[in-house]
């Protein structure tokens, strides 16, 4: 899996990220995640990182972390459910600001492909503890090293990648 991840989805060059940063190389992973041969690989390692928590439904916020959770479900063999929550709430049709089946007193995952600041992931959580979801915690592909983690155990949830920029072989930064 890090040998795919390394082969599809780093991307060097000057990059500006999510949160404003400037970075030497992104990771693409929606290269990865949405791949024949690695999406089902990564259902099974997203699984096997959480394999001791206790949850039913899975999801982050749109769109990195939505071939996530999809590939957890595939993965979890009927035990798992997604959800998707929208960056923005809807003002049309049904107005969810969280879609798939209702995340309302389920004990849930937050997951995400890749994290810098941790601050796509918590818009996620902020949003599902607001409709009644128990966040169990954050699950991410690749950690980036700088700040998710402690930004995530800030609000009380533990927090896990399956790889660090270190098990990538790259550079560590800011
Ligand atoms: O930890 P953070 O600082 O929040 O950065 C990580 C986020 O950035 C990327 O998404 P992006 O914002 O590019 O949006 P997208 O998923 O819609 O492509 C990535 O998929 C994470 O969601
Ligand atoms: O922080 C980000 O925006 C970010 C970094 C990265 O390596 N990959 C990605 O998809 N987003």
């Amino acid at each position: 899996m890090s040998g795919l991840i390394s082969e599809l989805a780093v991307v060097p060059g000057r990059v500006t990220l999510s949160s404003g940063r400037e970075a030497d190389y992104y990771v693409d992973l929606r290269r990865v995640s949405l791949h024949r041969e690695a999406a089902p690989l990564i259902g099974r390692v997203m699984l096997d990182l959480v394999a001791d928590w206790s949850f039913d439904a899975v999801g982050g916020l749109t769109m990195g972390a939505d071939p996530v959770a999809a590939a957890m479900l595939h993965a979890s063999g009927g035990s798992l459910d997604a959800f998707v929550v929208r960056k923005q709430g809807k003002a049309h049709g049904l107005q969810r600001r969280i879609e798939g089946p209702d995340v309302a007193g389920r004990r849930v995952l937050a997951v995400e492909d890749t994290s810098t600041t941790g601050g796509s992931v918590l818009t996620a959580v902020e949003a599902l503890r607001e409709a009644g979801a128990e966040v169990v915690g954050v699950a991410v592909i690749v950690d980036r090293g700088t700040g998710a983690a402690e930004a995530v155990e800030a609000v009380g949830l533990p927090y896990r990648w399956a790889y660090s920029l270190t098990d990538l072989n790259l550079p560590t930064q800011f």
